[in-house]
């Protein structure tokens, strides 16, 4: 069986292709940078990795190209895309509607396009690859895997906000959390790494890319996490504020005269680090370089971006009573070795972490970064969303023929 997997995430979209039979993946690649400069296209077909330099304005225009390339004279991998047998689809908001995975028929489409305003980053580009999709191939049943899912055992305690309550029941206003298949992936692959019983452990998730979110996941359950009703709350991101004063959004809509939406738009799409570098950039590579070249306002940037997820992984470890695991995956949690030293050193020491900056110097690969005497066992573990959502898929599918 044939999957094809597609993960729009708010700068990006993955691409795999898998054969499930073996689990082999036929061909991968990854959209970056959409929307803003230097966007490209990283396509591996077997060993071999082929970069395309292309102007991709947003997430219709770079699936389209994924498709393209899939069947294309020099890059191809199938003959045509009637070989694909199911498509998974990365859908980022599912509510309280969806607590599992499903094969999409208009009726859930719709409902998972009315959740477009709690997830306004990621929920129109998770459409629009299904509804492209669909008018590609009309016969091959296609599944939403939702970033929600994981979630969903939280108590009470971590996913209530202190609102009246009559809201929870009127209108469902909880804590969601997001990135649930990037944090389930990595807390099950830490416990094999490590040769433990994932419910014996307590293990912190940092998933930091464009969008960040940090999981508490105690004996192998998602216990709290810092995105809430929508993917804004908790960490700075690229272009996204984190935790702030609600008292800010009504204050600046009568400042600037602005309507709450309007602010809300700003603070997903123009804050982060990226408002607070006046604009200069949201990708984590452009900061950080700069940083290290002496920029005093990407090091800020840098230095409260770090910060945040310090806080939280601090407020997790308090709320399991403790800490066995912390990891670290996503684009910068895979790829920045500055970005995992300085949150470890300068902030983690307390908790008896201790890095070893040798190990810890290197891109994108499973590894322990903690010395043999540190007292949590810090790891980085790439992750991988597709792997999943292709696995959900192919028992959605075989389950139901
Ligand atoms: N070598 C690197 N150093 C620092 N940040 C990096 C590196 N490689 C990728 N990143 C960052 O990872 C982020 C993208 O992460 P990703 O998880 O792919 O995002 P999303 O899925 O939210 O679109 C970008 O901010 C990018 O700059
Ligand atoms: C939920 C979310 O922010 O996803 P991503 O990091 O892929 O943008
Ligand atoms: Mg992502």
């Amino acid at each position: 069986m044939k999957v094809l997997v597609i993960n729009s995430g708010s700068s990006s979209i993955k691409y795999q292709l898998l054969e499930m039979d073996t689990e082999k993946v036929l061909a991968k690649g990854l959209v970056e940078r959409i929307g803003i400069e230097g966007s490209r296209i990283i396509h591996r077909k077997n060993e071999e990795k082929y970069v395309i330099e292309k102007v991709i304005k947003n997430h219709e225009e770079g699936l389209k190209e994924v498709l393209d390339l899939l069947t294309s004279e020099d890059y191809k991998v199938i003959s045509s895309l009637n070989e694909i047998d199911a498509v998974g689809h990365r859908v980022v908001h599912g509510g309280e509607r969806f607590s599992s995975s499903v094969i999409i028929d208009k009726e859930s489409l719709d409902a998972i396009e009315m959740m477009s305003f709690l997830a306004p980053l990621h929920n129109p580009a998770n459409v629009m690859g299904i509804k492209a999709a669909m008018e590609l191939l009309p016969n091959v049943p296609q599944i939403a895997v939702f970033d929600t899912s994981f979630h969903q055992t939280m108590p009470k305690t971590s996913f209530l906000y202190a609102i009246p309550y009559e809201y929870y029941e009127k209108y469902k206003i909880r804590r969601y959390g997001f990135h649930g298949t990037s944090h389930k992936y990595v807390s099950r692959r830490a416990a094999e790494i490590l040769g433990k019983d994932i419910k014996t452990l307590k293990i912190i998730t940092s998933h930091i890319g464009n969008g960040a979110s940090i999981a508490a996941v105690k004996n192998g359950e998602s216990f709290d996490t810092s995105m809430g009703f929508t993917p804004l709350e908790g960490l700075v991101m690229g272009t996204r504020s984190g935790d702030i004063d609600p008292a800010i959004v009504s204050f600046l809509a009568q400042e600037e005269g602005l309507t709450a939406k309007e602010v809300v738009e700003i603070l997903n799409n123009k804050s982060g680090v990226y408002g607070i570098t006046k604009g200069f950039s949201s990708d984590m590579r452009d900061i950080e370089d700069k940083a290290l070249e002496g920029d005093k306002v990407c090091r800020l940037a840098l230095d409260i971006y770090e910060y945040r997820i310090a806080k939280y992984i601090g407020a997790y470890a308090a709320a399991m009573n403790g800490v066995d695991v912390i990891v670290f995956t996503a684009g910068v949690g895979e790829n920045s070795p500055v970005t995992r030293e300085e949150i470890c050193e300068k902030y983690l020491t307390y908790l008896g972490v201790k890095i070893d900056k040798e190990k810890n110097n290197f891109k994108g690969l499973e590894r322990v970064i903690s010395t043999p005497d540190s007292k949590v066992t810090v790891l980085v573990v790439p992750t991988n969303e597709e792997l999943m959502i292709a696995r959900e898929t192919k028992e959605l599918v075989s389950t139901k023929n």
